[in-house]
Order: C-alpha cells, then structure tokens, then sequence
C-alpha cells in the first residue's frame, strides 16, 4: 500500500470505531522512511502532495503557557493521553530521524524512557526558507537535525488523519531546543544510545576558514538558496566573529528573506565593525524601510550619500541630498500623508546611488525573491474608520470623494504566493489545494513574522477575529512568547484577500495568473456589499490600490465585495454566511424574495445552459440552432425576473455565447448590440473587472467589421477602464501617458491587446 492508501484505509478503520494504532518503534522508523521517500518523489516529479488539503488547526486551545523546564513539569509518552492538550507540561525528547516537510515538519522522536512517537511542527518553517522546488529532506532535517533535544511545551496527543498517534504542535514558541550541555539534561539518563550522524557544518568548520564559508556563501546566494547561504555565513562568522563582510553578507540574505529585524541586526554589526562599510549601510537603510522606521532610514541614506559627496567633491550631489532631506524633515513635521512620501524620498536616495553607478550593490531594489514592492502604506484622509451598525467596523467618507480617488496603497503585512507554496508549483490557478495551501503558509509566515518582530502584533490582532473573539491581548503584553496561533488563523479565515494575479512577477510571465493568499490591515476594515459599491481594488506584486469607483457622499459608507456578484445568489450566500454576513444589499434582498420555484427554475435553465453549450468554441453543434437554444434560454431567464432582469447576472454568460454565436454566424451587427447592452450593464453596475473586457472585445469586433473609429473609441475605452483603478484619472489622447498605460496593459495581460496593436488601434 502507498502511504496514500494506508492513510485513507486507517482513517476508515477509525471511522467504524476502531481503536487507535500506536506503532512500535521499529514501525514509526519505518514509516518515517516511507514517508520520506514518498515526499521526497513528489518534491522531485514536482507533484502537488495531497496532504496540503488538510487545512484544519488541530490544536483547539486558547493560549499558550510558558512553562518552567524543571523535573516535575516533564511529562512522559506513556503518561500523554490522546486528544489532549497537557497543558503546562513538557516533554523532553530528541529526533531520532530525518525530518520531512509537507504541511507539518514530520519526524520521529524518543523520549528519556525510550519509547518513540511522530511529532508534526506546524508552522515551524517560514515560507521564505523553503526554495523553489520545496525542501528537500536534508534542507528539512537541517532545522532538526538527528540529536536535537527538544523540550515540547504544552505537548498536544492526538489521533492523525492516518489513524495513528502523533504529537503535534502549531507554535513554534512551545518548542524549545535544549543544548547538551543544559542544566536541566545533568539531571536525567537517555535509556537508548542513539548513534547521531556527524553533521556538516560545525565538523567541517575546523577545516574550512571564514572566507571558505563566505565564497560557499555566495554561491548559494547566487542559486538563490537563501537558506544555505546563511548557514554558510553563519559558520564563517562562528570562526572569525569581527568578520565585516559575513555581516554584510547576511544581512542581505536576510533583506532576501523578509527578515528585516535581522538584517538590521547584521547591518548594524557590521557597521560597528566598519562603519563606513557603503553595502552595510545600504541594507540597514532598506532594513529600517521595511521596519517602516523611515526617518531613520532617510537619515541612513542621506549620510551615506553625504559621505559619497564629500569623497568626490561633488557639490551638486551634496545640495540634492541636503534638498531630500529637508521635504523628509517637513514630512515629520506634518505627518499628514502616512508614509508614503517617504518612500519616494528614498527610492530618489537610491537612484541617485544606482545612477552614479556607485558600487554599492543595491541593483535589486524590488527582490527577485517574490513580486513584493517596497512601498509604504498610503491612506486618504478623507475616509475614517467608524463604527457602521450590527457590521462591526468600516470604513467612512468624511468628505465628498470624487470618482478614482485614490484612497489607499496598502501593502500586504503578510502574502503567500501560490508559486512558494512547494509541491503545489505547476498546478491549476482554480485548484482548492492551492487555496488551502497558501492559507496555510500564509498563517506560518504571520506566525513566524510575529516571533521575530512581536510589536508588529498589535495591528493584525486588532482586526476582526470572529463573532465569538474579544480583544485580549493589550500592547504591553505582547511578546514573542505571546504569538497566538489560534487568534491568528481565524484572522485569515475572515480577513485574507485571496487574489489573482496577471502581472508579470517572478520574474516571468505567467500565463495562467498566479494566486495569492494575503492579509491587508487597513483593507480588512472594509464590509461586503454585493453590488452598489463604492470602491474597487486591484493588486500589483503584494500592493493593494483601493479607489473610488465612483463618486461618494460625505458620511457614505465605502464598500467592496467579498464574493463576486456576478456568482448565483445561493453560492454568494453560502460563502457570505460563512463571514456571518447576511447581506443587505439591493440584489440579495431581490433574491432572497423570489419564491423557491422561481430558484429552482433558474438553476435548471444555468444546469441547461452548462451542459448543452459550451463556448467559445460551440465545437460539433450547429450554429442556427445553437442560436435559437440560447435565444430561448435567454427569454426565459428574463421572464423569472422581469420588472429586474438587468439584475439578473446570470444572464450574462448565456448573453456573451449568444454574441459569441452570431459573431461565429457572420452575423457581426447583432454579435455587437449584445455585448453593447452588456459592457453597458457593467457599467451601470460597477462591475468594472467585466467592464474593460467588454469593451476590449467590442473593439476586436469593430476592427474585424473594418469600423476602425469605433474600434479605436472602444479601444481607447477598454485601456481607461482597466488602468484607471491603477493610475487614476488621465487623458488617453497624451501619447506620453498612452505609452506608459500600454506598458501597464501589456503586463496585465489585457485581452486582445495584440490584435489591437497588429490593427493600429495606438495610433
Ligand atoms: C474583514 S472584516 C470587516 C471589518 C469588520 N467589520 C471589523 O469590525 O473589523 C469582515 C467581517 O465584517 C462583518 N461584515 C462585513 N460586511 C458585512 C455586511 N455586509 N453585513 C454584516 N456584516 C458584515 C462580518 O462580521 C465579517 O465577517
């Protein structure tokens, strides 16, 4: 049987009510070796590992407690009881195998008596650590090695999907490795003598010097390996602790990792060591960026560029850094935009440092690591957030706010993409699998950001956690210990923007999009509302623009849609009850109103529609009566709604395949006057994600009809439908703007944006 089977076969067996397998040693070694032949199969074959599916936080306690590592706090295997969580106990164990990272760090461990159990680390390992491809199972065992002793807080026995005993936890705090030469192990014998492995790094150490490690180092970093490449780093600096550039050098690897309290760390040794080290101070300036400390990063660049100025003489450099300096210092004073203007301040620093082709290694400025931007959050002041009624918090105009308005640029406090989330690499956009697996990455990354950077807690806790959630943890009491896991993912469940991408990241185009989990904080505090709304939002690497999608009355409230409308009301309900919301608006009251009959008469004619039609293609069907099955279907949709059929959305998948038909048929004039009367029925309804693809099609069919006026019109329609929400307001006739927006359309993978070209639709 592949694991696969067994675990299907032994979750059956627990079904029907039989006991629980506690396995032998012997069997737990085993397995622990099926299992890592298995995954390390799927990681090289580049296979989506079913076991991503499992989604679901196992370790049902409230908070973590800290708990005292002596004698009488230990708990043994044989005392732990299944299903529970022993809490302020701990178990003192060590790896005795190989780890194996699917969802969970899997390995087996033994405890001071001898006797062996699985133990599944979730959320242990940030995502940022895991390479492209996935860890391999000696990256994996790199984090543990075989040996490592390991005192398990709180430790949690329970029954695993496959039917068997495991331990498992799901905050990495709870885990603490003890050193062999603790207090706490003279008071106690191992029964077994495991053999441990001799393991690189340390060993090797005394033959390698510091700069071996450097130059192993760097060629890790150049494979983009951050993770080995701070190992190497980390040696070198083990022997030779005054080491400058191993300092500098990992502070890099750091920036690359997202770890930015750490790569301030290094920089700031490293300066101490040199402090005049120009790469040193680059990084601790993108370091404090990124802390969103930015009037001391500001300060970092400018006395770096001064100190450039003075070597060189160069005045005018020195009256330029004097000059962005100053606006900086007008910034503190007012403090009225967020942080945005300071990022154009610095990214002015750093262009200044890139065009004097200055040697200091900051080419990479936007990280080939993942699309993430550094940019600083931006809001408007014209919206607040207000209490708004039984919706709990929103956000409020406290000013009239005219149509594109840009009201925010926030950047994600945490995103996954589907592309890191290991095994899950080359799978289909729409997958549930990939879905679940970036939720589930996306929690460890919180998780992981929270222990290093424990203030940055505050903002994520303060959003909303459930019905059920109060707010527990003040401010003053937030500590790495504190990170909770539980309050974090249901954060997720109720905050996470889950988003397609069409931009060109990665440093490749994609075809099929890429998808992101991600949490927003000033974002979240947007309510739902199905249609009428009143912002829109669209994503670019790991920023969020938010605009008015029209104009908005003082004392308005701004809303956006959690699920799109343009779904059947009984999918929108399900997944909006899921938040708790019942929605209110214009179109699920209407719904909600028409009797069952009318409901099921819908779904018939959809389930119709499904089955008999499948456009674009229509292969094998003829056209004529293609047409009189669609016209007919469209009829009787009508007739369900028909003082509202314009709200009936359902009706425009049945109404494109009809243009689609009649487009197929030759019959170009009709195929037009339907997707006319469609781009203007999103129009008036807001739905501008379905707006600039009408349009856009409307102008491939009046090139092909040879109206190239009215093409160029619905061309020019379709660019300032789609951009507009990126850029704002602008004039499509300014061929300087035209370019730039093409560019933008070009990366967003606007539909028919060739064809438009090939047809002098720019001109
Ligand atoms: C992302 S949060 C939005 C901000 C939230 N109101 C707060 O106080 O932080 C999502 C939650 O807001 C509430 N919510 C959002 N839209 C709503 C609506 N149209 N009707 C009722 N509740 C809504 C639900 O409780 C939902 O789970």
């Amino acid at each position: 049987m592949n694991p696969e089977e067994t675990i299907i076969n032994n979750f059956f067996n627990l079904m029907l009510g039989a006991q629980p397998i506690r396995r032998t040693r012997q069997q737990l070694l085993d397995n622990q070796e099926r299992w890592i032949n298995h995954l390390e199969n799927i990681r090289k074959k580049n296979l989506v590992n079913f076991e991503t599916t499992n989604s679901t936080f196992a370790n049902k306690k409230a908070n973590t407690v800290d708990v005292e590592l002596v004698p009488k706090n230990r708990i043994s295997i044989s005392q732990l009881q299944i299903n529970k969580v022993h809490t302020g106990k701990f178990l003192l164990c060590r790896v005795i195998t190989k780890c194996a990272k699917s969802t969970a760090l899997a390995m087996v461990i033994e405890d001071l008596e001898g006797e062996a159990e699985r133990l599944a680390l979730h959320n242990y390992i940030p995502v940022n650590k895991i390479p492209p491809g996935g860890l391999s199972v000696e990256q994996a065992s790199r984090f543990l090695p075989i040996g490592t002793i390991l005192a398990i807080q709180n430790p949690y026995y329970k029954i695993s999907q496959d039917g068997q005993t495991s331990l498992r936890s799901d905050n990495p705090n709870e885990i603490v490795i003890i050193k062999s030469n603790d207090k706490l192990l003279t008071q106690f014998r191992w029964k077994t003598n495991i053999e441990l492995p001799r393991h690189s790094g340390i060993e090797t150490s005394k033959i390698l010097s510091a700069d071996d490690f450097r130059i192993r180092g760097n060629e890790y970093f150049g494979k983009k390996d951050f993770m080995s490449a701070f190992d190497e780093y980390s040696h070198g600096i083990e022997l030779d602790p005054q080491n400058v550039t191993l300092y500098a050098n990992r502070s890099e690897v750091h920036l690359r990792l997202s770890q930015f309290k750490e790569a301030l760390d290094d920089a700031e040794t490293a300066l101490k060591i040199d402090s005049k080290h120009p790469k040193a101070a680059i990084r601790k300036g993108k370091a404090l960026m990124h802390l969103k400390r930015y009037t001391e990063s500001v300060n970092t660049f400018c006395t770096l560029l001064k100190d450039e100025a003075v070597n060189t003489l160069d005045k005018k450099l020195g009256k330029e850094i004097e000059e962005y300096r100053k606006q900086a210092q007008e910034l503190d004073s007012e403090n009225k935009h967020g942080n945005y203007n300071y990022i154009k301040i610095i990214n002015e620093y750093l262009k200044k440092i890139e065009t004097r082709e200055i040697n200091f290694g900051t080419k990479e400025w936007v990280h080939l690591g993942g699309p993430r931007l550094d940019h600083a959050d931006y809001v408007s002041n014209v919206i607040e957030i207000k209490q708004v009624g039984k919706k709990g918090r929103g956000w409020v105009a406290n000013n009239d706010i005219p149509q594109h308005t840009l009201l925010m640029v926030s950047k994600a406090f945490e995103i996954v993409f589907n592309q890191e989330t290991r095994t899950c690499m080359n799978t289909n956009s729409s997958t549930k699998i990939m879905k679940e697996a970036t939720n589930t990455e996306l929690l460890t990354s919180i998780v992981q950001k929270l222990r290093v950077e424990p203030t940055l807690a505050r903002e994520i806790y303060d959003l909303y956690a459930g019905p059920e959630s109060i707010h527990t943890t003040s401010p003053g009491k937030i500590s790495s210990k504190s990170v909770d896991v539980e309050r974090i993912e249901k954060i997720i469940f109720y905050n996470a923007f889950q988003s397609e991408f069409m931009w060109e990241i990665f440093n490749q185009k994609i075809d099929h999009g890429c998808f992101g989990s991600g949490i927003w904080i000033k974002p979240s505090y947007f309510n739902h509302s199905c249609i009428d709304t009143n912002v829109q939002r669209i994503y670019l690497g790991d920023l969020m623009f938010v605009r008015a999608q029209r104009p908005i009355k003082k004392g308005e409230e701004l809303t956006l849609f959690y699920t799109d409308p343009v779904e059947p009301f009984e999918k929108r309900t399900k997944t909006l009850q899921k938040f708790g919301i019942n929605c209110q608006c214009r179109l699920c009251k209407l719904e909600r109103a028409e009797s069952n009959k009318v409901k099921q008469l819908r779904v018939k004619i959809q389930e119709r529609f499904n089955s008999d039609i499948t456009p674009p293609q229509f292969e094998g069907v003829s056209l004529d009566s293609l047409i009189a099955e669609l016209e007919s279907l469209i009829e009787e949709l009508e007739s369900l709604r028909p003082k509202n059929y314009d709200l009936d959305f359902s009706l425009m998948n049945v109404k494109t395949a009809l243009s689609i038909a009649y487009h197929k048929n030759g019959s170009f004039t009709k195929s037009i006057t339907i997707l006319e009367q469609l781009h203007h029925l999103t129009k008036k309804h807001n739905l501008f994600h379905y707006s600039y693809r009408f349009s856009s099609l409307l102008a491939y069919s009046y090139t092909i009809t040879a109206k190239v006026e009215k093409a160029k019109e619905y061309f020019k329609l379709a660019l300032y439908e789609m951009i507009a929400p990126i850029i704002g307001n602008f004039d499509v006739s300014d061929s300087q703007i035209r370019s730039d927006v093409l560019l933008i359309a070009e990366k967003l993978n606007m539909p028919h944006i060739n064809e438009a070209k090939l047809a002098g639709l720019m001109d």
